[in-house]
């Protein structure tokens, strides 16, 4: 299904009327691959609810099976896992296909790592030009061999160790999925693992680690970032698990819905980790009245509904320390810049070059080709705004990127030209319900 070759066209049209309503958006994404993950490395069973049924966390679910785990679906969203243990995965039978998705990848190199067996693994056109160095070097140090391809792309073999050494690492890159590999590969290890990041970024691993019973040990830096430790070997115990609504898709709605006249919208039982909600706070930034009502905390993660009303948008400054907190959501929120006033400045965006497409680059060519004027300053992205008249008539290229392809659906939503998106299955990867939810809510797209 992953490596399917065909594609499905949209052409999207202005929208003459409000989004309006109340939905839940499908469940967080990084958490539901660590839930599978870390289910499967408990010993007994583990109980999760509102998992995302996207297709790249259905690739974790296989390779946890294909590691001789049990995940079993049960109803939607609702999943039974018999684990195995730490170290007690088995040396599966076939290639690991990881599909597209850059997190099952990552966080399972660390995991195969302090597993003394060969594995090997691939994934789509688009994740095997991600870079993997990122992983494969700081885990070497563990006595865990890897072969990759040419410049260390998948697909690459594993060739992992039950006798790995703890690694003491100072994260190079912002990056949630390099920080958990190495301290899922460090549950393994004898001794302390250590992972330095000097700005914070995602801590799903760190909480959910937590919350199955292993102590890990967090020292936050003056400077923003933080020392996170964990001494291995551990042991994780099957707990029940309850995934929150994924902020980043979320994002899409809250976004549509700020820029269409009239709108008002309510997402409910959104997950709000602060670091994962530097997007809200910029759409605040930009002037849009958002809510967030009834927080709670669920599962050990803090939760609330969100109410957006459509509003006048102007133009922000993004600093690069915020960039962590809304990665994924640059896409959608250079939608927002382009259709608001003024000039916006996203600044440090290095990272965005090695998502599933060069998103730097693409975000430039969708605005682009639909007459919105974009500087590039080294890795900052200058988007002029049009004061709600994007001329649109272009055609997108998403590159086997879901955030693209639905950024560029809400871009066709606002323009004054229909526009054309080249493809828009690889939005099954993080959001299966993306296009019902949204006509749900008014878009009216033609799928
Ligand atoms: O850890 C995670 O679940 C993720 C971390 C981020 O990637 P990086 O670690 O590459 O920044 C993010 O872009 C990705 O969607 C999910
Ligand atoms: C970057 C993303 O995911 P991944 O790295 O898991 O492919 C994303 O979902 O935007």
């Amino acid at each position: 299904m992953t490596n399917s070759s065909a594609t499905k066209p949209l052409t999207v049209s202005f929208l003459q009327s409000p989004l309006q309503g109340k939905i839940k958006v499908p469940g967080d994404k990084s958490i539901s691959h660590r839930a599978l993950m870390f289910a499967a490395l408990a010993t007994g069973e583990s109980h999760i609810t509102g998992l995302l049924e996207g297709e790249d966390v259905m690739q974790t679910a296989q390779a946890m099976q294909a590691l001789g785990a049990k995940p079993q679906r049960i109803a939607e969203g609702e999943w039974h896992v018999i684990g195995k243990g730490i170290g007690q995965l088995t040396e599966p039978e076939d290639v690991l296909n990881m599909g597209n998705s850059g997190t099952s990848a990552r966080l399972l190199s660390g995991i195969l790592a302090s597993h003394g067996f060969l594995s090997i693994m691939t994934g789509d056109g688009s994740l095997r030009k991600r870079p993997m160095k990122r992983v494969t070097v700081p885990l070497s140090e563990t006595g865990a061999r890897f072969e990759t391809r040419e410049g260390g792309k998948l697909p690459m073999a594993i060739i992992g160790t039950a006798k790995a050494k703890p690694l003491e690492y100072c994260l190079p890159v912002a990056s949630a999925q390099v920080k958990s590999a190495i301290l899922l590969a460090g549950l393994n290890a004898h001794g302390i693992t250590c992972v330095e990041e000097p700005v914070a970024t995602r801590d799903h691993t760190e909480n959910m680690l937590s919350h199955f019973g292993v102590e890990v040990h967090v020292e936050n830096l003056p400077k923003g970032g933080k020392k996170i430790s964990v001494k291995g070997p551990v042991t994780l115990t099957g707990k029940d698990i309850k995934v929150p609504g994924d902020p980043s898709s979320a994002t899409f709605m809250l976004v549509a819905a700020a820029m269409i006249k009239g709108s008002d919208v309510c997402i409910e039982n959104v997950g709000l980790n602060p670091l994962r909600t530097g997007a809200f706070e910029v759409l605040k930034w930009m002037g849009i009245d958002l809510q967030i009502l009834n927080e709670r905390i669920e599962g050990g993660e803090p939760v609330g509904d969100l109410v957006i009303k459509a509003g006048e948008l102007k133009a922000v400054d993004v600093p690069p320390e915020h960039a962590p907190s809304m990665i994924d959501e640059y896409p959608i929120l250079s939608v927002a810049a382009a259709f608001a006033h003024g000039k916006t400045i996203f600044r440090g965006l290095e990272e965005l070059r090695v998502k599933e497409s060069d998103r730097f680059t693409s975000i430039v060519e969708m605005l682009r080709g639909n007459g919105v004027q974009v500087d590039i300053d080294g890795d900052d992205l200058i988007i002029h705004g049009t004061a709600g008249n994007i001329p649109g008539g272009g055609l997108v290229a998403t590159h086997m990127d879901h955030r693209l392809a639905m950024s560029a659906s809400i871009l066709g939503l606002v323009a004054q030209k229909p526009v054309k998106v080249d493809d828009i299955t690889f939005i099954r990867t993080s959001f299966p319900n993306y296009f019902p939810l949204m006509n749900a809510l008014g878009a009216k797209f033609d799928i």
